[in-house]
């Protein structure tokens, strides 16, 4: 009903504050959009989900997400695609890596200081009830 609506709406809003922001960050520029296999060929043989911030956006806008917990799920691909396609110790590889533990830890300390647990356990009740 009615009041359904208003929580996915408002889930919706801060799902998109939370991903413009982090496109924002030039920390996480390589995270920003699907990964280019003219530039980097063999990505998607190693990586079978890929995710990137214009995804999430586009995925906020189609309504996939009912929780912030679906949204985390596809939020986390981004960081762990990022550890499993850049394993090796040149700098490169280590400095996307770093990068990609910012994000996980960025991402984490929003969730944190920003999602109430109570709007959370709404959105929960509306994806049960469906
Ligand atoms: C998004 C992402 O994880 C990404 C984009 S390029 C890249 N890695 C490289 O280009 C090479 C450094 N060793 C492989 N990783």
């Amino acid at each position: 009903e009615q009041q359904e609506e208003d929580v996915l709406r408002e889930l919706r809003l801060f799902l998109r504050n939370v991903t413009e922001r982090l496109s924002l960050d030039r920390r996480f520029k390589a995270f920003t959009k699907p990964v280019d296999i003219e530039e980097v060929p063999d990505y998607m043989l190693v990586i079978r989900k890929p995710m990137d911030f214009s995804t999430l956006l586009t995925n906020i806008d189609e309504q996939k997400y009912v929780t912030v917990g679906e949204f985390m799920s596809d939020a986390e691909l981004i960081w762990q695609n990022a550890l499993e396609y850049n394993p090796d110790s040149d700098p490169m590889d280590r400095h996307i890596r770093h990068r990609a533990c910012a994000l996980k830890d960025t991402v984490r300390a929003i969730i944190r200081d920003e999602l109430d647990e109570d709007f959370e356990r709404v959105c929960e009740e509306v994806k049960e009830s469906r």
